[in-house]
């Protein structure tokens, strides 16, 4: 599989603050993988580096083999970088449908439409007319989901898809990535959760202060070394 995304040992800074310290990581196109990190870990801070939000101090990110690190975000819109951010960022006087057909604007062609993205969440489409600021957070976050692939990305980054939401509604969301995945769209979640972010994923890397702590295929590690990876316990330490 060739790699769509290839981060490669970013520093991130907020002022005197170093929030990512030489984080590397690639997402192979078609692949899911899931960024797992507590609070504070970094995560946001390296999607809204992949998306152009920030710039990295040092290292490179590359979008299909092609440097992109000083590219704006707009135009990695364009290239097919999508973002769904942390806080979902819904326009509340808009209704489910005029919020996704703001994701359209200078859309790639693709396969994603209005009548795709009520496929894959069919409780939008019972919600079209109604205003963002009138949706529950799990509306929220599917009208959020929408309105990135209604841009057609190749590269779609979720942003904590689980925040303050039930696991009920957290579940009935996770239940749309496959059907995104298999759309061809490569995606790169991350997650607080380990539960939802395990199921979904072919290869899950785990971040620690910064720094990447642990990475493999979702069959390679145990949820007992992403635990450990999460916390900061350093499991290979032997006991006496
Ligand atoms: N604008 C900012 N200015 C200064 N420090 C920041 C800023 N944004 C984030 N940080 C710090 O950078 C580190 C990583 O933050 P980030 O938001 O990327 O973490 P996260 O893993 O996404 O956590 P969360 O789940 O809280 O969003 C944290 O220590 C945070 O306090």
């Amino acid at each position: 599989m060739s790699k769509l995304l290839e981060v490669d040992a970013i520093d991130v800074d907020y002022g005197d603050f170093r929030a990512l310290h030489g984080i590397t990581l690639t997402v192979a196109e078609g692949e899911t993988l899931a960024v797992i990190g507590a609070n504070g870990a970094g995560k946001s801070t390296l999607l809204k580096t992949i998306a152009g939000l920030l710039r990295p101090s040092a290292g490179q990110v590359r979008f299909d083999g092609h440097d992109v690190s000083r590219t704006p975000a707009h135009r990695r819109v364009r290239e097919g970088i999508a973002l769904t951010p942390e806080g979902r960022r819904i326009f509340g006087s808009l209704t489910v449908e005029e919020n996704l057909e703001v994701g359209a604007h200078g859309r790639r062609p693709g396969p994603w439409s209005l009548q795709a993205v009520y496929d894959t969440f069919p409780l939008l489409a019972e919600l079209r007319t109604r205003r963002g600021a009138h949706l529950s957070g799990g509306e929220q976050q599917a009208t959020a989901i929408g309105r990135a692939l209604m841009s057609n990305p190749r590269l779609l980054l979720l942003d904590e898809v689980s925040l303050g939401l039930a696991p009920v509604v957290v579940a009935d969301i996770y239940q749309a990535l496959p059907a995104i995945a298999e759309k061809g769209t490569t995606v790169l979640v991350v997650e607080q959760d380990l539960t939802q972010a395990l199921t979904v994923a072919d290869r899950v890397q785990c971040i620690l202060e910064g720094r990447t702590v642990l990475e493999g295929a979702k069959s390679e590690v145990t949820r007992e070394q992403v635990q450990a990876a999460y916390f900061g316990i350093d499991d290979t330490r032997e006991t006496s």
